[in-house]
């Protein structure tokens, strides 16, 4: 006898471990949609200008919670930028008040507003020495910035030359290596079990590199890490859906107005906030791992950032396929959803 297919999964309410709120009417904009669905996000500070200090973190979940609709409820986990000039005292401050949860390392000049970032990794040492003593996580963007490195290796290369000998120097560092996009990175956290964790995009689990590029640019689904060969995305796949506690879900939801994708220099960054869940619903049945869909969502991140998962939860089910709206409009213009590129069964109720 075969079991019938299940059309409804209740799992507690997600988190999403990595979000781009951005600011203004942009902020307004897309915070209904993330609110829509999950508990808390960290919330990414490369903000013009970056949230560095404690009082920034502050001013901006401020903001963040003035622009959230009457009704919803969704709680911001700030997030302080991490530069050469960053005090440890500030960071141990602001996480002892609870304004910052985290810590967000940018190599100089590698993604969206990172120009602040980190040259020179010595130099950051006592900040992440004190983050080390008093447990605070350090978010990473795992890529290196060196032009002689190929675009599609820099992931791995970071590794090697930045993450593990910064990991050696300061083992007792809880780092979260962000949107990761290689077998090279899955391996890496699978080999090193100890204060390592990664969060995983909904889009690198759909899209390679073939959809970028292959019959037509697509700058939709440009992004950064950018994505990489198929065998990369399986892999990452696999993480996800293995129940594995050390990986978990970061959207990475990054809204670029479109006028501002679909240029000559087009910026990176997908917007998956209003159709996520039902993305990742279809990946973990696709897969057959239907039941590990809560564990990536909800439990495996406040895991790792020693958190309580949300007492609420939410529904999902099955039915004929969800319109997606293929763009909301903001009042920073119109943002593209991300189009998974099948049909969307699974339906937040
Ligand atoms: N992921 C992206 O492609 N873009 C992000 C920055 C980032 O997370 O690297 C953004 O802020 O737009
Ligand atoms: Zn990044
Ligand atoms: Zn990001």
């Amino acid at each position: 006898m075969t079991e019938t297919a299940p059309t409804r999964l209740t799992i507690r309410r997600p988190d999403d471990w990595h979000l781009h709120l951005r600011d203004g009417a942009m902020l307004e904009g897309v915070l209904p949609h993330t609110a829509a669905h999950f508990g808390r996000a960290i919330v990414m500070p490369n903000l013009v200008p970056p949230v560095v200090t404690g009082a920034q973190a502050a001013a901006y979940r401020d903001r963040i919670m003035a622009a959230l609709p009457e009704g919803m409820s969704f709680k911001p986990l700030m997030v302080l930028y991490l530069t050469e000039e960053t005090d440890p005292e500030d960071v141990a401050a602001a996480h002892a008040a609870g304004i910052a949860t985290s810590v967000k390392l940018y190599p100089a000049g590698a993604t969206t507003n990172s120009a602040s970032g980190v040259r020179d990794f010595d130099k950051v040492r006592p900040v992440l020495e004190k983050m080390a003593e008093i447990g605070m996580p350090l978010c990473v963007h795992g890529e290196v910035t060196n032009h002689d490195i190929d675009i599609f290796d820099r992931e791995a290369v970071f590794i090697d030359r930045v993450l593990h000998p910064i990991r050696k120097k300061v083992p007792d560092l809880r780092v979260v290596m962000e949107h990761v996009t290689t077998q090279d990175a899955v391996d890496y956290v699978r080999d090193h079990t100890k204060n390592l964790a990664a969060t995983i995009t909904t889009h690198h689990l759909i899209i390679n590199r073939n959809h970028i590029l292959a019959g037509g640019i697509k700058p939709h689904y440009y992004c950064l890490p950018v994505a990489k060969r198929e065998n990369h995305r399986v892999a990452l796949v696999e993480a996800a859906t293995s129940g594995d506690q050390r990986f978990f879900l970061g959207t990475d939801s990054a809204p670029h107005t479109d006028p501002n994708k679909l240029q000559a220099c087009g910026c990176a960054g997908c917007f998956t906030a209003p159709n996520t869940m039902s993305c990742l619903a279809e990946v973990f049945e696709a897969a057959g791992r239907l039941k590990k869909l809560e564990a990536f969502a909800s439990l495996n991140g406040p895991r790792f950032y020693r958190m309580e998962p949300n007492e609420e939860t939410i529904t999902l089910t099955k039915g004929e396929p969800v319109e997606y709206p293929p763009q909301i409009m903001t009042g920073a213009g119109p943002v593209t959803v991300f189009d998974p590129g099948f049909p969307l069964h699974w339906q937040v109720s």
